[in-house]
């Protein structure tokens, strides 16, 4: 591949993705989508940005350790403690990359950052040498780029580059731009930074009219050379430019773009599928690329053409982003390794101790289904592997419900192995349940979503409950989820898993808060 048409593909999945509304993903769950990004070839992986929380911080530190062969970044603000926390995460990474930034648009500086123009170029290029003592590799964003003054946007991306930025990034952070316009944006910064040429041109488009990907694409055939993006869109508000959607509209459209990137577009659907997975967040039906209907022919006509030609109806094709029949079916006579090997091309990779606690319950549903899909693996991972410690777990559930009597629950939870019981009435079933758990766990919540799915198909499917809660009292989000075949059963193991992440999170703070006047009176 020709260094000058290769496109470099930055994934933000782990920090703007992270910043979608109701996303917390904890460390081992960056992780595992760190790797699979890297097994995907993205040429950078924003890892987080370490100085938003103690969290963030280990996170991108961890897979500054683990993911190799790939450039981790982090993010800072145009301020010294953060470039200094940044560095600290990532300088054992293989090739670490500083990211800082600051607003350059009037409407930022006026309201957000209260600075004058000369003041952010002094902090730009203050950050940018400062970042460039501890790695070569900078990158410099000015946020809210697109709504900048064109020409003050040109002084300030010439004076970062003086100060060392090797890739500038020109964002249009509240989509706002139109494909057009933003080719010619990006070309006329070409043309008035004069040492432009030393450095890698970056977009990042938020997708708030639904024009990230355009927006992206147009900058491409103006001369930038790295797209920001993350799987499936996710990030800030309406989210970022889909990498998939980018990747395969350069992939499928060669003759018009003339580029590369180094994705391998096998790994696609995987890493869809995980994000999906470890978010919460489930992709439209009709979404480009990685939808569930994206390769699906409904009508006669359609179904006519492709089953005499697919490229009738297809500019695709599935088995190139990875979306393959399996011909190894998964059931009761599998064996641990053809669960390994599939876990793998899942995205999870499991020591051994975590290969036979998933064999086990693998077994145990087998028995129960006849073929054991993707799906379920990987809803059986999330909830029985990859789960944080277990305060309280299932022990029975009995349910009274029906359109004449007061709908019932009576629970039965062990906590750290000592049973509990209760019961509650509710508005419903779930309600009931959920009052219950409350009753035993002494948690009070407010249930601020549910959302009840069915993983697999047929009448032995496995129904996915995804819950988000927060405990009244605190600004804090904490998603459950749980799977069953079983409907309220799963419903019950959400909200149960939920639970724990907030007793979880309250024993760490509790230990942090030990650890803390300790540490400061060494
Ligand atoms: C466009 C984007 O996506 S930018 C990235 C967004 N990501 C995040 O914000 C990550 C999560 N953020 C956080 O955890 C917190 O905001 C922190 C830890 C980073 C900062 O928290 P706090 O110190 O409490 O500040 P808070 O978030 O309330 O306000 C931001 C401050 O940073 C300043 N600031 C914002 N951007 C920049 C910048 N690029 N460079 C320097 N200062 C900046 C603001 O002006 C404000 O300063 P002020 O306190 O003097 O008014
Ligand atoms: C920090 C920058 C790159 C950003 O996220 C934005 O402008 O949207």
């Amino acid at each position: 591949m020709s260094e000058s048409n290769k496109i470099y593909i930055f994934d933000t999945t782990l920090r703007d993705g992270e910043q979608s509304p109701g996303v917390s993903l904890n460390n081992h769950e960056k992780l595992d989508i760190a790797r699979q990004l890297q097994k995907l070839g993205v040429d950078i992986i924003e890892a987080g940005f370490p100085m938003a929380s103690q969290g963030d911080f280990e996170a991108v530190k961890t897979i500054a350790e683990n993911v190799k062969g790939v450039t981790i970044c982090g993010l800072s603000r145009a301020a010294f403690n953060d470039i200094d926390r940044a560095w600290e995460a990532i300088k054992v990474a293989d090739q670490p990359r500083i990211h800082t930034f600051i607003a350059t648009s009037d409407i930022h500086l006026q309201y957000k950052l209260r600075m004058t123009r000369q003041q952010v170029i002094e902090a730009a290029v203050a950050a940018v040498k400062h970042a460039k003592k501890y790695t070569s590799d900078v990158e410099f964003s000015a946020e809210d780029a697109f709504r900048s003054e064109l020409d003050f946007l040109c002084q300030v991306l010439e004076a970062a580059i003086d100060a060392g930025a090797t890739t500038v990034n020109i964002p249009d952070t509240v989509g706002y731009a139109t494909p057009a316009e933003f080719g010619q944006f990006i070309k006329e910064i070409r043309e008035k930074v004069p040492n432009i040429h030393k450095a890698r041109i970056s977009v990042h488009c938020h997708n708030d009219l639904g024009l990230a990907v355009a927006n992206s694409l147009a900058a491409v055939a103006n001369g930038a050379t790295q797209v920001e993006c993350t799987i499936n869109g996710i990030g800030e508000r309406a989210g970022n430019a889909a990498l998939e959607e980018v990747v395969m509209a350069l992939y499928t459209r060669k003759s018009l773009f003339n580029k590369t990137t180094g994705i391998n577009t096998r790994e696609i659907y995987r890493t869809s599928r995980l994000v999906t997975n470890l978010t919460g967040m489930k992709i439209q039906p009709n979404k480009a690329v990685v939808g569930k209907n994206a390769f699906a022919h409904e009508s006669g006509i359609h179904q006519d053409g492709v089953l005499k030609e697919r490229s009738t109806y297809e500019i695709m094709n599935p088995e190139l982003i990875g979306l393959n029949v399996n011909n190894i079916v998964l059931g009761k006579h599998s064996g641990r390794h053809a669960i390994r090997d599939r876990l793998a091309e899942l995205g999870y990779v499991l020591d051994d101790s975590e290969l036979n606690k998933a064999f086990e319950k693998f077994k145990n549903l087998a028995d129960k289904k006849k073929e054991v899909t993707d799906e379920d693996l990987v809803a059986l991972v999330e909830e029985e592997i990859r789960s944080i410690p277990a305060t309280y777990e299932l022990e029975y559930l009995h349910i009274s419900s029906g359109t004449r009597v007061i709908p019932t629950a009576t629970i039965s939870l062990s906590k750290n192995g000592e049973p509990v019981e209760d019961a509650a009435c509710g508005d419903g079933p779930v309600d009931a349940i959920y009052k219950a758990v409350e009753k035993i766990t002494g948690l009070n919540c407010t249930l601020l979503l549910y959302n009840l799915s069915a993983v697999t198909g047929g009448k032995d499917a496995l129904g996915e409950v995804t819950v988000k809660i927060r405990p009244n009292g605190s600004a804090k989000t904490y998603l459950g989820r749980g799977v069953s075949t079983d409907v309220l059963e799963a419903s019950a193991k959400a909200y149960i898993n939920a639970v724990n992440k907030v007793v979880y999170d309250k024993m760490q703070a509790a230990e942090e808060a030990v650890a803390l006047p300790k540490k400061e009176g060494v």
